[in-house]
């Protein structure tokens, strides 16, 4: 991997602090990302996964702290570096979240036609090519999401995440409301994408099946901070009730399992 340190680090979030109104949601979470990694963010239901997700791309203004992304800070930029940092990333927000109105084509190339110069021609050929890349046939180009299954849906999505080649891919919950076959079979396409692009991919996730089959490390949010980072195995260690139940539970022996036969 790279030499320099501050790329070793592609995101570092430090003292996070994020509010509505009184209800605090971060309070002081710190998390570092690896170049290349696939980290897992768990937590219970409005532990602020979500939340720290947007604040990280810039959708959301935090009440105090440092986010960096690529070493440079996403809080308090210029518009015009924000819009080159924007440009390394990709996200997919839950269910896909494409545009109802557009087709997947024009979903694809929504980013393309936003954030870059490219022809239509070329924006064309590459929507093509990225809709292939997530393993779905041409066909699906001319759809409209409605006329798409979850999956589908969930695949489009990720083909648009990825339009603009980024280096880091963020996935809300991308196998939440699947069957267990397209969970898996989601599941694996992150990974080889992954590997295939050499991106680094922030997965929000309540799967623990994700977690076991392609998670590098995982971080679980509680009570307002990251409250342990590393290994799923690491988390045997970590005494906190949620922890415990979520990593000792029937739901966790069986996915230990699952990943263990595979
Ligand atoms: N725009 C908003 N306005 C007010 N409160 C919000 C807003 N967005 C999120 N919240 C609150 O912040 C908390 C964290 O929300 P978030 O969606 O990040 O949770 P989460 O960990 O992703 O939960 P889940 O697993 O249920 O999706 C919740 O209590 C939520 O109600």
């Amino acid at each position: 991997m790279m030499g320099n340190p501050a790329d070793a680090h592609i995101i570092r979030v430090q003292g996070l602090m994020t509010r509505f109104g009184t209800h605090t949601v971060h309070d002081g979470l710190d998390l570092d990302v690896r170049r290349g990694e696939i980290i897992g963010v768990v937590g219970g239901s409005g532990t602020g996964k979500s939340v720290l997700l947007r604040a990280i791309v810039g959708l959301l203004k935090p009440a105090a702290g440092q986010i960096e992304v690529f070493g440079e800070s996403v809080r308090d930029t210029p518009e015009a570096a924000y819009r080159r940092l924007r440009r390394r990333w990709g996200v997919m927000f839950q269910d896909g979240a494409l545009f109802s109105s557009l087709t997947v084509q024009q979903n694809v190339e929504a980013p393309m036609r936003e954030q870059s110069q490219l022809a239509p021609e070329l924006r064309e050929t590459l929507a093509g090519i990225k809709v292939r890349m997530v393993g779905l046939p041409e066909t699906a180009l001319a759809k409209y999401p409605a006329e798409l299954s979850g999956g589908m849906r969930r695949r489009a999505g990720f083909a648009r995440a990825i339009a603009l080649d980024p280096e880091i891919v963020f996935l809300d919950e991308p196998t939440a409301g699947l069957d267990p076959i397209g969970a898996a079979a989601f599941d694996i396409l992150i990974k080889q994408l992954q590997a295939a692009l050499g991106l680094t991919v922030f997965l929000v996730t309540h799967d623990l099946d994700s977690l076991y089959a392609i998670c590098d490390r995982v971080a679980v949010l509680a009570d307002g901070r990251v409250l342990a980072v590393g290994s799923v195995a690491d988390m045997d260690a970590v005494d906190h009730p949620w922890v415990q139940e979520y990593f000792h539970g029937p739901r966790a022996r069986a996915a230990q399992a699952t990943a263990g036969g595979s």
